[in-house]
């Protein structure tokens, strides 16, 4: 599940801030000494990628556990029959060893403490499939907040692997900034939902273009401010 439905008209209370902050600020400092970590050029958020953070053999691993967990996305507040979200996901097996260690290496690339990451999610969008503009991080003001509150609180970070190169369509869009980023076989996708402050950066907003033609696999991680679960 993911949070979607927030209201630009509806202010909500800023949360866990202060950790949130301090969170950006270490694995800022952490990505500005990977060499490896290309920064999204935008001044309004703070999105790096990685070239070939997972090799061919992982990705085509990751692929066959998505098809085995995948099913019609669920979302905090609407069903998959609104057609936000149309594409499968699910949940992959936090107790098998591979994913144990992709997990680790993304919590490692990024500094983060591995109790703050949510289970990794896997995805599957088929030709006209999409989950159109939300931001990950949590309104506070929607009914999941209180439980997602005693859960880890607020999300602070995204990480997300293209697990395969779509023939067309399908690419990750930032609307706001106007920023498109099109899948890449084993590139992972991260950044900041907060701004540098700790409070929510709308500029996060982001859709998954409908597939047009093939079909597109990803896997996501999210950090919370606390620890998860
Ligand atoms: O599939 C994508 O490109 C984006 C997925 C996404 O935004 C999410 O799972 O929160
Ligand atoms: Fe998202």
């Amino acid at each position: 599940m993911t949070a979607q439905t927030a209201n630009p008209d509806k202010p909500a209370p800023v949360v866990d801030q202060a950790a949130l902050a301090r969170i950006g600020e270490k694995v800022r400092a952490r990505l500005a000494a990977d060499p490896a970590a290309y920064k999204v050029p935008t001044e309004r958020a703070e999105i790096y990628a990685f070239g070939n953070f997972l090799s061919p053999a992982e990705c085509d691993r990751f692929i066959a556990m998505v098809d085995e967990v995948a099913k019609p996305s669920s979302l905090f507040e609407t069903t998959y029959e609104q057609g936000f979200r149309t594409s499968y996901s699910g949940d992959v097996d936090r107790a098998d060893p591979f994913v144990r260690m992709i997990e680790r290496r993304i919590d490692d690339l990024l500094g983060m403490e591995p109790d703050h990451g949510e289970t990794v999610q896997g995805q599957r969008y088929l030709p006209g499939q999409e989950f159109r503009a939300h931001c990950d991080w949590f309104w506070t003001r929607a009914k999941y907040w209180p439980q997602e509150a005693k859960r880890g609180g607020q999300r602070s970070w995204t990480a997300m692997a293209y697990l395969n190169d779509v023939e067309e369509g399908g690419s990750t869009d930032f609307t706001r900034l106007g920023i498109a980023i099109q899948p890449q076989r084993g590139a992972l996708l991260v950044w900041n939902n907060m701004l540098p402050d700790g409070a929510p950066n709308w500029d996060t907003m982001h859709a998954a273009i409908p597939v047009a033609k093939g079909v597109k696999y990803v896997i996501t991680k999210w950090y919370r401010s606390r620890r998860w679960g």
